[in-house]
């Protein structure tokens, strides 16, 4: 069981909340692990009664929860932590009416957890300030994306820094509470075998891959504005190249962890001016099928402009200036209403220095996030029988498999229970979120000004014709 706090989710009716912190929430209560005096508040101006509040909350929990997970009587105790308090956070003076509800804190501090637009969030924290609702026990969940660019994301960490000290704050990136990308850093610093070969000595290239099928749903409001750039590269693609690329932390703590992400950060070689067309590509998607379903081209999505030049899919070639991965591409792909939906890290190693058999590949590490979490080597096998026959198999390690008696937390489950206990190795530091838009603002600047309008892909495709030549151009592939 953890520390007690209580928690008070800002934009407690939006997508996020309902979707995947009360369901987080849900089965963290149900496994024992919540303060059994913790209390959960969610805020936002829609004028419900916590009645009103508790039955879509559970309408959204009973849909995102395993059946065999969810009881009534589970939901009936989790409810009675819950309750819900309509308030608008950019009146100061709603805070305080906040304040007076909530009264004098249990005396282990309060979680606040933004799950709002970031546009909001440095009301929120000068006015939690001004109510006197932000102590020295506090602490501030910021979700991704902070800002819009370099210059926004600095105004909101300055905004923040001016009511919450650092070790006070967490910038979620929910990529970071998957297993199997902590499962990436167990690979890498618990087991000999790769270090001496983690270099550019060894490994041709790397790919990392973020692909769903899903369009934008009811965010068009918000990823009309943000694209996939802004939504995807700048934190979790960023996130999962930092945890490939980066030198042995000497401790596992949030300082010497972020410390080595930050210089992986601050290596990545600038893409500017008219670098971007030959070392990214944008696209978005037009009409197609997924899943034998027909849907809509991007621009006639709810909440979307039609004539709206964002982009739902981005790949590009980044490269890191060090000693370790010189001349090592990472190429980079992420989009919206792609034909399946995986996330996936591919280490391409080299092939072998002097061929002796007709048939071989060079070895590739794959790295599944999802749908299912394995990590499988790729080796060259004799085939059985006369001659020599070379196949490649693979040593697999399903990692749902090995562990099949844990149930699998989702990424939110971990990281709100690291945020309760204060534990913040898993969060953002400033540094790195600023250092992250200062690669990404270059490239968007660049699409802009050379006018690199999205290629059209259609859904249900692997995206752009063009994804696949950022590769090909250089004798490579996709690993699809
Ligand atoms: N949805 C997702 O899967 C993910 C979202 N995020 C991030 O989380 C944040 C929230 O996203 P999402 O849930 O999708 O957004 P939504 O638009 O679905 O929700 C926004 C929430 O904020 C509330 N809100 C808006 N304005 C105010 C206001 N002035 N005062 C009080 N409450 C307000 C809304 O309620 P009301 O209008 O009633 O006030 C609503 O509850 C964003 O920063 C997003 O980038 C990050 C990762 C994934
Ligand atoms: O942060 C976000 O992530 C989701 C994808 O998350 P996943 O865990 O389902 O892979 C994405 O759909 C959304 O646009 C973005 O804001």
């Amino acid at each position: 069981m953890t520390t007690l706090c209580d928690m008070l989710v800002f934009g407690g009716t939006g997508d996020l909340a309902l979707h995947k912190l009360l369901p987080a929430l849900f089965h963290l209560h149900r496994d024992g692990r919540l303060h059994p005096k913790m209390r959960i508040l969610a805020l936002a101006r829609n004028a419900l009664d916590r009645q009103r509040y508790l039955a879509l909350a559970e309408r959204h929990c009973r849909a995102q929860v395993a059946r065999a997970d969810f009881s009534s009587e589970a939901w009936r105790s989790f409810s009675e932590r819950l309750d819900y308090f309509a308030m608008d956070v950019s009146q100061s003076a709603d805070f305080g009416r906040l304040a007076r509800y909530l009264g004098p804190d249990q005396g282990c501090g309060r979680v606040h957890y933004l799950a709002t637009a970031p546009h909001l969030f440095e009301d929120i924290a000068a006015h939690l300030a001004i109510a006197g609702l932000a102590g020295p026990q506090s602490r501030i969940v910021l979700e991704k994306p902070i800002g819009h660019s370099l210059e926004s994301a600095r105004a909101i960490n300055a905004a923040i820094g001016k009511v919450f000290d650092e070790s006070q704050v967490f910038r979620i990136d929910h990529y970071l509470g998957k297993e199997t990308v902590q499962n990436l850093m167990a690979l890498r610093f618990a087991n000999a075998l790769f270090e001496p070969i983690w270099r550019a000595g060894h490994i041709d290239h790397v790919q990392i891959s973020v692909c769903e099928t899903l369009g934008v749903e009811n965010r068009g409001a918000y990823y009309d504005r943000s694209g996939a750039m802004r939504d995807m590269v700048q934190n979790h693609l960023l996130q999962l190249l930092c945890l490939v690329a980066m030198e042995a932390p000497v401790r596992f703590d949030a300082e010497a962890v972020r410390n080595e992400k930050v210089k992986i950060l601050e290596a990545l070689q600038p893409i500017s001016g008219l670098d971007v067309r030959d070392k990214t590509v944008r696209g978005q998607y037009s009409a197609g099928k997924i899943g034998g379903q027909e849907v809509p081209a991007y621009y006639f999505e709810k909440n979307v402009d039609n004539d709206s030049d964002t982009e739902t899919f981005v790949a590009i070639k980044a490269e890191i200036d060090n000693w370790r991965w010189a001349g090592v591409p990472f190429y980079l792909r992420t989009g919206k209403r792609l034909a399946r939906k995986y996330s996936e890290i591919v280490i391409q190693f080299k092939p072998v220095p002097h061929r002796l058999f007709a048939d071989g590949e060079a070895n590739c590490l794959l790295i599944r996030l999802q749908p299912e979490e394995r990590i499988s080597l790729q080796l060259m096998a004799k085939t059985p029988g006369k001659g020599m026959r070379l196949e490649p198999v693979e040593l697999d390690l399903n990692l749902a498999q090995a562990f099949s008696r844990q149930r699998r937390w989702d990424a939110y489950e971990r990281l709100l229970l690291d945020v309760i206990e204060g534990d913040s190795t898993l969060f953002m530091r400033r540094d790195e979120v600023e250092a992250a838009w200062r690669w990404v603002d270059p490239i968007l600047e660049g699409w802009h000004e050379y006018y690199q309008s999205p290629r059209p892909y259609a859904a249900g495709t692997a995206g752009p014709e063009q994804a696949h030549s950022l590769l090909e151009l250089h004798g490579r592939q996709w690993h699809d």
